[in-house]
């Protein structure tokens, strides 16, 4: 972990500011496609290229199991985690349907799944059988956060080997939201009760409980809020340590990342604490439905692409969001500047 975070450099503010300079030659009103403009700009930033191209984009999700299932946080049972990961090898899975559709190749990463699971499809990288429960001891030690956060480099490391241009980054975990949620409130100072939703859809009675475990956890767990490794460790879980290292990562390798809900907010959000140079090389597909994703978000002081009333995860909302990333690219690529098309720039008066 440490070498690839020395790695990390802040994004290239001017060729940003060249492609900023660049879009206005385009034969549109300045500014006229808004947040589109704004991609562009970011993804010149991120690469360092006017006419950079984010194909082919590749998938990874990591999958791992939380020891905090057993208070009862979740709508449904920690097997769930294993059996998604079976129909995530099938292609059954929403975020199979939604790679296809942008032809991306995915990568299933078993980072701590709890029950055994043999299946070629799926990459075996279990750093433990799930995460301890918060409330009684810390979910992981410390070295196991960094295995796991290595786990997510060496992932995203493949795909760059393999000739990815954009990643989107997804998880699959029972319980994930109640190991985010305590994160993040940890990390922000928020309320408990400001971050906590209802996951894969408990009801407000079962979100107080939530609330209540997550407190619980919290004052015993005491961690230090300005040491990310040290919260991560104490509440967070292996897939959301995988992708902490896999946003390290992609900044290193200077890879435009589509972030996607809650959880992977909440990882880059850490991803952010241990090196502030990620940010620039971050895109947030989408605005969960989660209550603490806003919260990840201001913190972040993150706009989401989507807004489409979506709670799912495995990096749905990310490769929904991936096409305006390509129009972005298209865009600067093809489109007529004024001079080239013989239209007519701003009155000058
Ligand atoms: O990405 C999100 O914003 C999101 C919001 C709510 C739930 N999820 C997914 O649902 C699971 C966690 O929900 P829960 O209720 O078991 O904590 C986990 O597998 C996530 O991928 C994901
Ligand atoms: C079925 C199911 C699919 C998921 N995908 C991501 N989290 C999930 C949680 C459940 C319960």
């Amino acid at each position: 972990m440490h070498a690839i975070v020395d790695h990390i450099q802040s994004v290239d503010f001017n060729a940003g500011e060249e492609t900023r300079r660049y879009l206005d030659t385009l034969t549109k009103p300045p500014g006229s496609l808004g947040a589109l403009e704004e991609l562009a700009i970011q993804l010149s930033a991120i690469t360092g290229e006017l006419k950079p191209s984010v194909t082919p984009p590749a998938v990874v999700v990591f999958a791992a199991d939380h020891g905090v299932a057993a208070e009862g946080v979740s709508a449904f049972p920690q097997a769930v985690t294993a059996q998604m990961v079976a129909n995530f090898a099938n292609g059954g899975a929403a975020i199979n349907v939604f790679a296809r559709q942008i032809d991306a190749q995915v990568e299933i990463v078993d980072v701590g799944v709890a029950s055994p699971l043999t299946l070629p499809e799926v990459t075996s990288a279990r750093v433990r059988h799930g995460t301890a429960n918060m409330v009684v001891e810390d979910a992981m030690q410390l070295d196991q956060a960094i295995a796991a956060i290595d786990v997510g480099i060496a992932a995203v490391n493949r795909a760059k080997r393999a000739g990815a241009k954009c990643l989107i980054v997804g998880e699959m975990g029972i319980a994930n939201t109640t190991a985010s949620s305590a994160m993040l409130a940890v990390l922000t100072g928020e309320s408990v009760a400001s971050v906590v939703g209802a996951g894969t859809g408990i009801n407000p009675q079962q979100q107080a409980h939530k609330v209540a475990v997550i407190e619980r956890a919290i004052a015993a767990r005491s961690a230090n809020a300005q040491a990310p490794l040290e919260v991560l460790g104490k509440f967070g879980g292996l897939e959301i340590a995988a992708m902490t290292g896999a946003y390290l990562a992609a900044a290193a390798q200077r890879l435009p990342t589509i972030v996607d809900g809650f959880i992977a907010t909440v990882a880059a959000l850490t991803a952010c604490r241990i090196s502030p140079a990620v940010r620039g090389y971050l895109i947030f597909g989408h605005r969960s439905q989660e209550p603490g994703h806003d919260v990840a978000l201001k913190a972040l002081e993150a706009k989401p692409l989507l807004d489409m009333g979506m709670r799912l995860g495995e990096g749905s909302g990310a490769a929904l969001a991936y096409p305006l990333l390509q129009a972005a690219t298209a865009m600067v690529a093809e489109m007529a500047t004024f001079t080239d098309a013989g239209v007519s720039d701003k009155a000058s008066s």
